[in-house]
């Protein structure tokens, strides 16, 4: 497998973490770092009207550690102007070696918004905010989207050739509609289709749920890397499985759950501010429960806690027996 390069930057392994709100900061994936085979880190969706008013050398959401290289940073919004302010200022940070546009996020206030999903029937807008952005963008470009439309070929072709008009360099699929949120599978079969049809690079992602899920996603429909969300989130040492299978190897024996406990809480400390830190820390507390069967339990025992070392002790006490099962993992989020 070749690794893959999107506008010369290297992607090696071809394994990328995927934009999660709230979940993919600098802690988190400095953790991702620490057990290795993540060949592209992702932001989490960064807010582009704030942007233009905040300082991302000083925005919390902005801060990034030293291990997370390459790093994209992800934008969301629906006003080209404000998009391209965003964009430029996080690219005179000087710290993100690819840029991303969300065409993805279903969720309750991003549709209010008319940002993410939303704009997927907003096409002439879309059109005009790739271009614009492209053209304030040195680095290189991609967009992260949801399928604009079931079985819609035709549509898939007007988005093929908006997308490489518009001189983006890449494009993330994650193949279910907005409506679907998490309700139905990720249809593979939509990413091997804009696969074939497509001369951009395209990465592969939804529901891959084990190392060997990701080589079928490869094989099956072509694209060219994999992003992983949630599963990321519940074993954040995924890529490190995933590398090694692509090479003919095995799955590497899990760490011990305390383990990776005490090192989240420690970067948590090392990377966010303290304002951050109850939040944070809880929430991937809430990821981490679901890799066991009392997990839902473990949780509502854990966010009683007032603090988060509080949370990290209750977790510590909770996990002390416990053993991360085999792949696949299953989110209740699914
Ligand atoms: C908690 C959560 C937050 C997310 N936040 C973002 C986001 O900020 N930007 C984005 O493009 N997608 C976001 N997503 C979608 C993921 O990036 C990914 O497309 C989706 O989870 C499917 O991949 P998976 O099956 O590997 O989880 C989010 C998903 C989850 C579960």
């Amino acid at each position: 497998m070749t690794p893959l390069e999107i506008a010369g930057l290297r992607i090696d392994p071809p394994f990328v973490l995927a934009p999660m709100a709230g979940l993919t900061h600098a802690a988190f994936r400095e953790l991702v770092a620490h057990y290795g085979g993540c060949g592209l880190f992702y932001t989490e969706m960064l807010n582009s009207r704030a942007l233009c008013t905040n300082d991302p050398a000083r925005d919390p959401y902005c801060l990034t550690g030293s291990r997370d290289r390459p790093l994209a940073a992800q934008v969301a919004g629906n006003e080209p102007e404000k998009i391209c302010r965003a964009f430029q200022r996080l690219q005179a940070t000087g710290r993100y070696d690819l840029f991303d546009f969300n065409l993805g996020c279903p969720r309750g206030a991003i549709q209010r918004y008319g940002w993410g999903a939303r704009l997927l029937v907003r096409i002439d807008l879309c059109r005009e905010i790739l271009h614009e952005s492209r053209k304030v963008l040195e680095k290189p470009f991609m967009v992260k989207m949801r399928t604009p439309g079931r079985g819609d070929e035709g549509l898939w072709h007007r988005w093929v050739e908006i997308l490489e008009q518009a001189g983006v360099d890449g494009v993330t699929l994650h193949p279910r509609t907005p409506q679907d949120l998490f309700k139905r599978p990720a249809r593979w079969e939509e990413i091997g289709f804009l696969a074939r049809h497509t001369r951009l690079p395209v990465v592969g992602n939804g529901d891959v749920f084990s190392p060997h899920d990701a080589l079928r996603m490869m094989e099956r429909t072509g694209c060219r890397a994999v992003m992983v969300g949630r599963a990321a989130v519940m074993r954040p040492w995924i890529f490190r499985d995933m590398a090694s299978c692509l090479q003919g190897g095995t799955v590497l024996p899990a760490p011990d759950p305390v383990e990776v406990v005490d090192l989240y809480w420690a970067l948590v400390q090392q990377w966010l501010p303290e304002k951050l830190h109850e939040d944070r820390v809880r929430l991937f507390l809430f990821w981490l429960c679901q890799n066991f069967p009392y997990g839902v339990h473990y949780f509502n025992r854990i966010r009683r806690r007032k603090t988060p070392s509080a949370m990290v002790e209750k977790a510590r006490e909770l996990l002390a027996k416990e053993k991360f099962p085999g792949y696949p993992v299953r989110p209740l989020m699914s």
